[in-house]
């Protein structure tokens, strides 16, 4: 196991904690997840700036895995790293074609590329299209499909089918939920499919996070730091699965992805590029120099938040009153 730096304990102080916090809205140029800006609480911690940024959906019991992870972050700093960078790749939001050589454009580099796929509202065509799409503009990417547990069993069998010609490096979470992972996992061996599945949410999201493992739900596990409670307990996670791991980000600013570059680089094995490309959807962002990969790699450079950005992002009044409220909750759920 690498060394891990536990959670701050005592957790800090809630009143020093919101003095320096600041709440910013962020602009995105492609729209991914349903929204068009993004916003989130921007700590600053003795170690590290830090990111607190649940979806705004999220109930409070949730968000406060969010809330260990950026406090952890800003109080306690990063894990120690075992590599420098950390391979990473595009993610596609469910575009058109026709707007895929355009997002595609905005990443310095695309040797692998995430496909979001079952998007609701759109069908099989629109995944296959978009897929298409990608590969004939990258024939020799590593190519993984998204489908945020957008499909049924039989949807995702006539899905996979049909994608299995793209050669897939693997598709991630293909239906929601552990059991039907695991079966259709095993429906797409008896099919001969050869298509690796990834779990996400149903590591992220489930009361047990090694569920997957356990049921042989997965070949490989996707993990991000914020909804994981932290790096720490994250790396925990990934031991523990004994599966390999993929970090993703959770479309945080900047200050948030170094915490999941941290994660990444502190992983005794880290054989897939890393979904934390996503900064380079934002239209504007809290660091002066926004943390996008080189040659398809990010470092690990120190990423701290500019002032003059926190006040051009700054969110109204309104939003930072709902989100200071938000964080006191969850830090009254969160045990020393
Ligand atoms: O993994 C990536 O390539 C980018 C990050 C990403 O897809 C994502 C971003 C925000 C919320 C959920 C997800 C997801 O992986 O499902
Ligand atoms: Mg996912």
């Amino acid at each position: 196991m690498p060394q891990v730096n536990p959670t701050p304990s005592p957790l800090p102080d809630i009143e020093e904690v919101l003095a320096a916090a600041h709440v910013v809205s962020l602009p995105l140029k492609v729209r991914f997840r349903g929204v068009t800006h993004r916003e989130a609480v921007i700590l600053t911690g003795p170690r590290e700036h830090s990111e607190f940024s649940p979806f705004l959906e999220y109930g409070d019991a949730e968000a406060s895995a969010w809330l260990r992870c950026a406090l952890e972050a800003g109080w306690s700093g990063f894990p120690d790293p075992v590599r420098a960078a950390v391979p990473v790749n595009a993610t596609v939001p469910a575009v058109p074609p026709a707007e895929v050589a355009s997002v595609l454009g905005r990443y310095d580099a695309a040797h692998t590329v995430k496909v979001k796929v079952a998007e609701r509202g759109q069908d099989l065509h629109d995944d296959v299209a978009r897929v298409a799409e990608v590969r004939r503009l990258l024939p020799a990417a590593h190519l993984r499909v998204d489908a945020n547990g957008g499909w049924g069993h039989d949807e995702a069998l006539a899905a996979l089918e049909a994608l299995a010609g793209f050669s897939l490096q693997y598709a991630e979470q293909p239906v929601p939920g552990v059991e039907p992972l695991a079966a259709l996992r095993e429906e797409l061996d008896r099919r001969q499919l050869p298509v690796l599945i990834a779990a996400d949410e149903a590591v992220r999201k489930e009361s047990d996070p090694l569920a997957v493992a356990r049921l042989g739900a997965a070949d490989l596990i996707v993990v991000k730091a914020q909804p994981l409670g932290g790096a720490a307990r994250a790396l925990q996670i990934v031991s523990d699965a004994g599966l390999p791991a993929v970090v993703s980000s959770a479309l945080d600013s900047s200050v948030g992805t170094r915490v999941g570059a941290a994660l990444a680089a502190a992983l005794p094995r880290l054989p897939y590029a890393c979904g934390l490309a996503t900064v380079s959807l934002f239209g504007g962002d809290v660091a002066a120099e926004p943390y996008v990969a080189a040659h398809g790699e990010l470092d690990l450079r120190r990423v701290a938040a500019d002032p003059d950005l926190l006040r051009r992002y700054r969110a109204p009044a309104e939003r930072a009153t709902w989100w200071f409220e938000r964080l006191r909750r969850c830090r009254e759920l969160l045990v020393n």
